[in-house]
Order: C-alpha cells, then sequence, then structure tokens
C-alpha cells in the first residue's frame, strides 16, 4: 500500500493489503506440509460447540498460536484449534473456535481463514453457531438452517471484502442473494427427518457484539422477517461464497430473545454456553451424518 495513504484506509482494506494472496496461500502451505489428509469439507465450531472437532480422527491439532499469521482466539467456548483429520472416514479441517469482530479483529481477519480453506482446495464450508431465537414459534434447543442473512455490519466498510480485490480468491462484485446452498440445505433437511429430529429453517442476522441487542432492534429485526440473531457467521458465509465455495451454515437456538421492554430476563453467554452443551450431541450426529453424505 502507498505510504501517504496507508493512514486514511479502512481497517478492512489494510487486512486485504496485507493478507495478500500470496501470504494466504503460505498459510495454507503450512497446513497442508503438516498433514497427509486433503480436506474438501471445512467445518467451523460456534460458541460451544467444539466438541465436534474432538470427533476428527487421526487428527492434527494446530493450536492458532502455532500457525504463522493467524489470529488468536479469545472467547470462553472457542477453544483456539485448526483441527484437521477424518469425520467418520471423511478428511475434513475444523476450526475449533472462530474469531468475532468484537474480539477487536476486522471483519477481513476475521474471514480470512475461508480464504485459507480456499487455497486448501476445501469446496464446501459448514458453519455453526449459537444464536439468540426471535422467531416467536422458536424453543431454547431449537436447530436452525439458515437460508439467508441480514447483516448491518456488511451493508458498511466493516464489510470483509473492502478494499483492493484479488480475482484469484473471488470477484470483486460476489452476489449476495444465494449464499446459503438450496441442495445441502435440503439434504440436511432429509439427514434431519430421517433421525426424527426437528429442525427449524430461517433467516439470521447478526450485529458486532460483544452487547446483545436492544429491544427495539430486536423487534426491528423481527419486522424485517429474522428468526435468530448471533454475533458472526454472516461474514463468514459472505466470504467462503465469495471464494466460489458452497457454503452451509446452522444456528442452535441458544438462548430467546427477549422483545418485551419490561421482561425481568436478559441474555448471558454462560446460558448459551450451558444450552450448546445440552444439544452438542444432537448437532454432532447431524454434522456428522451430512458430512458422510456430502463427501460423495
Ligand atoms: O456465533 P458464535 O461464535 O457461535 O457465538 C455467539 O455466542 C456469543 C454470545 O453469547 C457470541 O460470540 C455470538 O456470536
Ligand atoms: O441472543 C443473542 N444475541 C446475539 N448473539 C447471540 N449468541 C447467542 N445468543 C445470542
Amino acid at each position: 500500500m502507498n505510504e501517504l495513504y496507508s493512514n486514511h484506509i479502512n481497517l478492512n482494506a489494510v487486512t486485504n493489503s496485507e493478507f495478500t494472496y500470496e501470504r494466504v496461500k503460505a498459510i495454507a502451505d503450512w497446513l497442508l506440509a503438516r498433514v497427509d489428509t486433503r480436506p474438501r469439507i471445512a467445518i467451523v465450531c460456534g460458541s460451544g460447540l467444539g466438541g465436534l472437532a474432538e470427533k476428527v480422527q487421526n487428527s492434527m491439532v494446530f493450536a492458532y498460536e502455532q500457525i504463522p499469521d493467524f489470529p488468536r482466539s479469545t472467547v470462553v467456548g472457542h477453544k483456539g484449534n485448526l483441527v484437521i483429520g477424518l469425520l467418520d472416514n471423511v478428511p475434513v479441517v475444523c476450526m475449533q473456535g472462530r474469531f468475532h469482530s468484537y474480539e477487536g479483529y476486522s471483519n477481513a481477519l476475521c474471514t480470512m481463514p475461508m480464504k485459507v480453506f480456499k487455497l486448501m482446495g476445501v469446496e464446501t464450508v459448514i458453519l455453526t453457531c449459537a444464536a439468540g431465537g426471535l422467531n416467536l414459534s422458536f424453543d431454547v434447543g431449537d436447530i436452525m438452517v439458515i437460508k439467508d442473512h441480514v447483516a448491518p455490519l456488511l451493508w458498511t466498510l466493516q464489510n470483509p471484502l473492502v478494499g483492493l480485490n484479488d480475482d484469484r480468491f473471488g470477484p470483486r462484485f460476489p452476489a449476495a442473494n444465494k449464499i446459503y446452498n438450496k441442495k445441502l440445505r435440503e439434504e440436511f433437511k432429509k439427514i434431519a427427518k430421517d433421525k426424527n429430529i426437528d429442525l427449524r429453517e430461517g433467516v439470521y442476522s447478526s450485529f458486532g457484539g460483544p452487547c446483545y441487542e436492544t429491544v427495539t432492534e430486536l423487534r426491528a429485526l423481527l419486522q424485517m422477517g429474522v428468526d435468530a440473531v448471533g454475533m458472526s457467521t454472516a461474514n463468514e458465509a459472505l466470504v467462503a461464497s465469495y471464494c466460489g465455495m458452497k457454503v452451509f451454515a446452522i444456528a442452535l437456538v441458544t438462548n430467546k430473545a427477549v422483545i418485551d421492554y419490561d421482561s425481568d430476563n436478559h441474555p448471558f453467554h454462560e446460558e448459551v454456553i450451558e444450552t450448546a452443551n445440552r444439544r452438542a450431541q444432537v448437532l454432532q450426529e447431524l454434522v456428522t451424518e451430512f458430512v458422510k453424505k456430502i463427501s460423495f
């Protein structure tokens, strides 16, 4: 970046100019040089959902600190390991912990691992997250397949694609109307049906956090057709799709969003983790079966 401009450039643009194709490729190559498997599926574990990574066999576990130029996880419930191995014999790479913009990272940095996955040869990204249930018919513990998102930060210069574009990652003006692959959603729903597990499907929304939402913000989202709300995932889904990978995402409803001005209830992270722990096994079962199905 030209020195003259360097103090006048948006944070995402700075990240994108520093994490060049070559630099991201160096991270991908560093990882590939250390494992025998060649994963075509990547999984991101949301808050409290990292147990899935422990199901990966013959695994190589890389603490984020070990990986050159990788950010660090700072949130409870996000261990901070990249796990590469076999999930029921299917080669996968699994993020046991993700990055959020409220940790102080630019959205471009939060989503940089999607580019690493792309350059490792990954074709499908599975995103999981914890979210507050906004749809009045949702219960705590419900699993929602994400069919679309509303992410106000991505309307602004906090969009992770802001900055010089490198066409080797993806196009300057990517479409965002079919980020969440329909076939994969149908496949996942079929698996849940066969297992008699109730599923929801809906729209996910995320703000930047770290505070949970105000009552009025939640009511506005409800009016817009949002079903569940979190602080992640939409940015990763956008970048994974921009990079040409197929995207599938699920949100676990870990708490009810509070839309009553005078309610005494409020969301808290311990409840989020507790619900995630309680539902982790069902989620793991579904995702494992799904990975097997889509690997053919
Ligand atoms: O989206 P994940 O990482 O699952 O976590 C969700 O849970 C945390 C809040 O409790 C926030 O980080 C929110 O984004
Ligand atoms: O209610 C919530 N709001 C935002 N993020 C969340 N992550 C889990 N629950 C929530």
